[in-house]
């Protein structure tokens, strides 16, 4: 393109805060991504389940990664800017000061991360009053949500933090507050993750049962009583002083922001599919579900009615696509869980080495290593022998249990790199089932199902890709623009500059190409006998099916599986999980069978 043609351009910035980085992209009015930068910010973990961040810290490298992305264009363009970020929770006091979420008294320590796990009897107080609000969160409060962690800064820090507290903001709501000094917050993080009803507004009646009477008796000031669509134009945009941090020119518009697993669902869901055969290429919007996996996975799908699925978050709506319900199924590590699961293996210094001395990174290794171990199976078949449980940091969906833990089942006294990779691809197997166990879950409940569009850090990894196909039976579409989620933070600021009307799937008409599709490869058959197998399961009629499928052998092998499960014998698992595993392990049994 010559440089006459760039003048006319329009940029939009979007700005996307994750658990472990922030990262900045400079976007075109036809949602082409031009620039990216990344920087990572610090994460504290003073106790365990206790995990902090620094708001200053945040926003430090928000202004870092902006400079970065804007370099050598001419800032005069730039139309609008828009932030997503996780829904941790900020706390300041009356002059927007940080204050501490700590015993220790560190000001600094101002955020209590999303996967803070640390208010249990708060969030199982709550959810013993069965309040009609609970109905809108999958039925169950997640201990990741606000209203826990706000009462047990009540209860934990009153004079340190809850009396001098001013301002409790979800992170999007921070930043945009930080960039502007309007503190509205967005209907997005308040729906999802502060029981607001974007029909009803506030429940007065759930604060004062839960002991939070306060923010009734004040009308929401510290929680948050003016509330904007996501996009929406806050202000007069960027403050003088927040200019001068970012690098950019006062008066920008900035957008109502939105929390990162729906910036990510917003930039994939619409993505224009045509000429890959697929079926959703002729199907409703809410045939789709988008995945974002970063350190989580977050499942989001819509619906123009309301849908209840038992455990899984929402329906909320106008939450991510304006006029339609959400519903997000998650898993709270996945990204996290597959790093835990390689770094702490004992081979894992080899790896890295091996890794170095080809110029690749651990996860590229260990692909190719595992392409070297399967000879002429498929690669999912390594793992007939070996089991993990994912829910290392309890069950977000269905389950809804924040209580359960992982496990792993068949593991040797060798250690080698080949067992590391093993153990890897049996977590990433565990993680495809979770989310295969999500969307069943959502189907029963009435959703309709027939493509997954993946982002994320995850998506990166083509072998997380290819087990979500395979496990899942359904095809995967990644998008043309890897970085998703900037994408749907531009939208934002692309809407705010009032250049286009609303964030709805057109703003960026050719925002997300489908760059590449993975189709089931030997999964064809595999997803097949789980559909098999799951149908028999559902039907109670599950073990004459066994019977049936895998002929006289049967006996044995689910006898093996029930030794392995035997109460007396191995550890105690909740009726919930036991239940689960069986039902996986037997997957993987009769697979073993029958190929
Ligand atoms: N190219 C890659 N291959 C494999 N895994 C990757 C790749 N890039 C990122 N990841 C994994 O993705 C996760 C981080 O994703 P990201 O979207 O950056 O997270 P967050 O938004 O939570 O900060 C990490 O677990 C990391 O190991
Ligand atoms: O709860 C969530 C969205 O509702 C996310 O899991 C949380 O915000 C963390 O996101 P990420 O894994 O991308 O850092």
């Amino acid at each position: 393109m010559s440089g006459g043609e760039q003048e006319q351009r329009n940029y939009y910035l979007g700005v996307d805060v994750g658990t472990g980085s922030v990262r900045a992209a400079l976007v075109d009015q036809c949602g082409v991504l031009l620039a990216f930068a990344d920087q990572p910010i610090m994460k504290w973990e003073p106790q365990f389940n206790h995990h902090e961040q620094s708001s200053e810290d945040i926003w430090a490298a928000c202004c870092i990664v902006t400079k970065k992305v804007v370099r050598g264009i001419d800032l005069n363009r730039i139309r609008g800017l828009g932030f997503d970020a996780t829904c941790s929770l900020v706390v300041l006091d009356k002059q927007f000061r940080p204050l501490p979420v700590n015993h220790e008294g560190d000001p600094h320590r101002n955020i209590i991360m999303w996967l803070d796990h640390r208010a249990v009897s708060q969030v199982q107080r709550i959810n013993e009053t069965k309040h009609r609000v609970l109905q809108y969160v999958g039925g169950v409060m997640s201990v990741e949500m606000q209203a826990p962690k706000l009462l047990w800064l009540k209860e934990n820090l009153r004079e340190t933090c809850w009396d001098k507290a001013g301002h409790f903001f979800d992170l999007p709501d921070f930043l945009s507050w930080k960039a502007t000094g309007v503190t509205a917050r967005s209907l997005c993080s308040l729906v999802c993750k502060w029981t607001y009803s974007a029909e009803k507004g506030w429940d007065d009646s759930f604060w004062k049962m839960i002991g939070l009477e306060d923010f009734v008796a004040d009308n929401y000031s510290k929680i948050g009583n003016q509330v904007l669509p996501p996009g929406a134009s806050l202000g007069n945009g960027l403050t003088q002083e927040a200019a001068k941090d970012l690098g950019l020119p006062a008066g920008i518009a900035v957008a109502a922001s939105l929390i990162d697993a729906h910036a990510g669902g917003l930039g994939v869901i619409g993505a224009d599919v045509k000429g890959h055969g697929l079926a959703c290429e002729g199907q409703p919007v809410t045939s789709r579900l988008a995945i974002i996996c970063g350190t989580s996975s977050c499942h989001m799908g819509i619906s123009k009615d309301p849908i209840f699925v038992p455990g899984v978050w929402g329906p909320y709506f106008s939450a991510m696509v304006p006029g339609f319900w959400l519903n997000e199924g998650g898993q709270s590590v996945t990204g996290r869980l597959i790093d835990h699961m390689v770094q702490g293996h004992a081979a894992f210094p080899e790896l890295q080495a091996k890794a170095t001395a080809s110029c690749q990174s651990v996860y590229a290794y260990l692909n190719s290593h595992l392409d070297l171990i399967k000879k002429a199976q498929s690669v999912g078949f390594l793992t007939v022998d070996l089991h993990v449980w994912p829910d290392f940091h309890g069950n977000r969906s269905p389950l809804a249990d924040l209580t359960l833990k992982g496990m792993v089942t068949g593991l040797k006294l060798s250690q080698d790199l080949d067992d590391l990779a093993i153990l890897y691809l049996a977590t990433v197997q565990a993680i495809a089932f979770g989310t295969r166990f999500i969307i069943e879950a959502m189907e029963a409940a009435g959703h309709s199902i027939t493509t997954l569009f993946l982002c994320g850090g995850l998506s990166k990894n083509p072998l997380f890709v290819q087990m979500h196909a395979d496990i899942t039976g359904m095809p995967v579409v990644l998008s043309q623009e890897v970085e998703s989620v900037l994408v749907g933070a531009a939208i934002l600021g692309a809407c705010a500059s009032g250049d286009f009307t609303s964030v709805q799937l057109q703003t960026f008409k050719t925002a997300s190409p489908c760059q590449d599709v993975k189709q089931l490869t030997n999964g064809v058959a595999m997803a097949q006998v789980l559909h098999q197998i799951d149908v028999a399961w559902f039907n109670e009629s599950w073990l004459s099916r066994i019977k049936e499928d895998v002929g006289d052998n049967w006996r044995i092998k689910v006898c093996r599986i029930m030794r392995e499960l035997d109460p007396n014998s191995g550890p105690k698992f909740s009726t919930k999980l036991s239940k689960n595993l069986f039902k996986k392990l037997i997957y993987r049994y009769i697979l073993l069978c029958i190929v």
